[in-house]
């Protein structure tokens, strides 16, 4: 279990009838960078260029210092040469190989003796919380389990990249939040330079340092990925965020904020006291009150309504603290129906609470914070 940390450097054009992908990136040693972006942006695209099942028309793919692909010289690295570990949407094991020999295929073609890969494979079966299920064959796991066996199979390669394509997309949401838990718990223990592909910016969140954001084959924004999520500097990012951010420190109860405010959520997978966290939700999930509301378990927190902005069939609330309340409440929104905008006279510059209920807020780790040095 070395870890392996490689410098990704990618630099590549390649076109097709009515699109083209055009993507300059660097992803620094043991960093993971997440490319978020809507459906035909390039994202696969892009994986399959760097994975070497797509060449560029143009450009460079070096990793750790080796040129992969070279286009100017026909130069291209075969993909099971690359070094390069590819986490797909469906976990694709070997239906005839139990678990174990799954995993311990990788160390065995690197020639690894048969022993020794096997105590690799369970070792990482470990990391991944499905030892007990080292003797079972594909066909008698539940697709949460089968894809943690992949995810042990792609680290137990030893790749110098991961690239993880959707990797909870064929997952059910029971399964999905404990999976994104381990995969974000290996990536990082193991300091594995990775990139994921994702439609969801809550598996960024929890998973990425940094963030790129593809729209129709161009990098549109690109940052440490709670700053963009939380600060979007185009309308298309904010979009596709889609959620509201507070950071502080995971506490017993819930998210502290700077000022001591606790915020209560629902707490992913993993997620240990004391660390930097960030607390997440949706600006729906927002009720807006004139009046402090009391009952059901809430974040209720006092603001001044900054702005107003009609939406499609919302009205999007801009926040500014209020004084004497939470600083971290600005900038929040809030999306209320036109109907109680007109109800509660909501209008810029007046003093309204906002509550969250516990049920809405997600309480993740926060990556950028404790892993990247920059
Ligand atoms: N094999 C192919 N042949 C021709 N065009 C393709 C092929 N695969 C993808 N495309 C086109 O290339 C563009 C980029 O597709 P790509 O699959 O990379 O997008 P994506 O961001 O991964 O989308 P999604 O989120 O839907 O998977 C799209 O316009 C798509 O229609």
């Amino acid at each position: 279990m070395t870890p392996r940390s490689s410098a990704l450097d990618v630099d590549v054009e390649l076109g097709r009838p009515g699109f083209a992908l055009s993507v300059a990136l660097r992803v620094e040693p043991g960093e993971v960078l997440a490319v978020l972006g809507p459906n035909g942006s390039g994202k696969s695209t892009l994986l399959g260029v760097l994975a070497g099942l797509l060449r560029p028309d143009r450009g460079r793919v070096v990793l750790g210092g080796r040129t992969l692909t070279d286009a100017g010289r026909g130069a291209h690295v075969p993909p099971h040469r690359r070094g390069v570990g590819l986490l797909a949407q469906q976990p694709l094991l070997f239906p005839h190989l139990t678990a174990e020999a799954n995993v311990a295929f990788g160390p065995r073609a690197r020639g690894v003796p048969r022993r020794a890969a096997r105590e690799i494979a369970r070792r990482w079966l470990s990391e991944v919380d499905v030892l007990e299920l080292a003797d079972r064959r594909p066909a008698e796991l539940s697709g949460g389990q089968a894809q943690r066996v992949a995810v042990a199979r792609a680290l137990a390669a030893e790749p110098d990249l991961v690239l993880l394509d959707e990797p909870f997309a064929a997952l059910d949401v029971d399964a999905a939040p404990a999976l994104r838990a381990v995969l974000g718990r290996v990536l990082r223990a193991g300091g594995r330079t990775a990139l994921v592909v994702t439609h969801d910016p809550l598996d960024a969140l929890v998973l990425s340092d940094r963030l790129v954001v593809l729209d129709a084959g161009v990098v549109v924004e690109a940052g440490p990925t709670r700053q963009v999520l939380a600060r979007p500097r185009t309308a298309f990012t904010a979009r596709i965020a889609g959620l509201e951010l507070v950071a502080g420190v995971a506490a017993p109860t819930g998210l502290r904020a700077p000022d001591g405010a606790v915020l209560a959520g629902h707490r992913e997978p993993g997620l240990v006291d004391g660390v930097p966290a960030v607390a997440v939700f949706p600006p729906r999930a927002v009720a807006v009150h004139r009046e402090r509301p009391n009952g059901s378990p809430r974040n209720v927190f006092p603001v001044v309504l900054a702005g107003l902005e009609p939406r499609a069939d919302v009205v999007r609330l801009r926040a500014a603290a209020a004084p004497g309340g939470p600083g971290w409440a600005e900038g929040l929104s809030a999306d209320v129906t036109p109907a109680a905008v007109a109800d509660l006279g909501l209008e810029p510059g007046l003093p309204v609470w906002f509550a969250v209920k516990a049920t809405e807020v997600t309480l993740c780790p926060a990556p950028g914070e404790t892993v990247s040095a920059r």
